[in-house]
């Protein structure tokens, strides 16, 4: 799979949300976006499922133009390319197995969704898909009885559901503790690892990206100032993402997520019971 993103530029009136930002992804990779608040992170990824309009440049999927896509092929790719968001997005009142369900909405209306019309082969499916997150247990509660990074759990099974290409997380993270932050991080590695799918993660914390990322872009005031490995983030380098001076310290972007050996997804099911 091959994303490429060229001159794509994000205007909110006179404010360049995202500037000129060119990038290529041409193998399924983890790859980790980091820069302070405001960098342009999120409109970034909001730009590539097309939940945030262009001002302009081009993003090309395969040789296909993402932003010009219209009505089903739209829908296709928003299939295609799940996202995960900081606040989760479940719908609160609904039981787990429900809500991983609604990964599917793009195959049933809305109305069937919520009168849970799906099939037994489909239940099956998202159960397996929260078996797989160590969370099958909480099938049948609400959603909103769930901890946080339960919570999000349910949501990544619920990206799952879609059999995504590519997985956009938005600060999955970020509302998190750092014990939950780990389960979470590990769970989409294992999910890259394990399903060859393309993770694309804001993070804010040097050492989550470090530690998870094949790649790490950098990003300040909407430009991408930083593309490399994660051996290659140095100190120095890092100083120019954030825009700090002499003042800079890592441990001001840190989440405490020590740097482990990543588990398999078992180690991390195991880790969360
Ligand atoms: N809908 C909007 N209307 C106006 N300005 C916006 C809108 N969305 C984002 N911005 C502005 O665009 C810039 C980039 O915001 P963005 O949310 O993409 O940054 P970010 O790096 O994801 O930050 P954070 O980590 O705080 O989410 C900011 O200056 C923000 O205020």
């Amino acid at each position: 799979m091959d994303l490429t993103i060229t001159g794509l530029t994000k205007r909110f009136g006179t404010a360049v949300a995202v500037d000129d930002v060119t990038l290529t992804f041409d193998r399924p990779q983890m790859i980790g976006v980091i820069g302070r608040s405001g960098a342009g992170k999120s409109t970034l990824l909001r730009m590539l499922n097309r939940l945030t309009g262009a001002t302009g440049g081009s993003v090309t999927v395969d040789g296909t133009d993402i932003l010009a896509l219209r009505g089903r092929a739209l829908r296709r790719w928003r299939h295609d390319c799940a996202m995960i968001f900081q606040q989760f997005n479940l719908v609160p009142r609904l039981d787990v197995l429900t809500n991983v369900l609604m990964g599917r909405l793009n195959d049933h209306s809305a109305v069937s969704a919520m009168l849970r019309l799906f099939n037994r082969e489909e239940r099956l499916e998202a159960l397996a898909a929260l078996d797989r997150l160590g969370i099958a247990a909480h099938a049948m509660k609400r959603a909103e009885a769930l901890s946080g990074g339960q919570q999000q759990r349910v949501a990544i099974a619920r990206a799952l559901m879609q059999d995504p290409k590519v997985i956009l997380a938005d600060e999955p993270i970020a509302s998190l503790d750092p014990l939950n932050a780990k389960v979470v991080m590990d769970a989409l590695r294992a999910i890259h690892e394990e399903d060859g799918r393309m993770v694309i993660c804001n993070l804010h914390t040097l050492d989550t990206a470090r530690a998870y990322c094949d790649r790490i872009v950098g990003m300040r005031d909407g430009r991408v100032v930083f593309d490399g490995l994660p051996g290659q983030l140095t100190e120095g380098a890092a100083r120019d993402i954030y825009g700090a001076g002499d003042e800079f310290s890592e441990a001001a972007t840190s989440t405490s997520i020590e740097s482990l050996a990543r588990p398999a997804l078992a180690h991390a099911k195991a880790l969360a019971e």
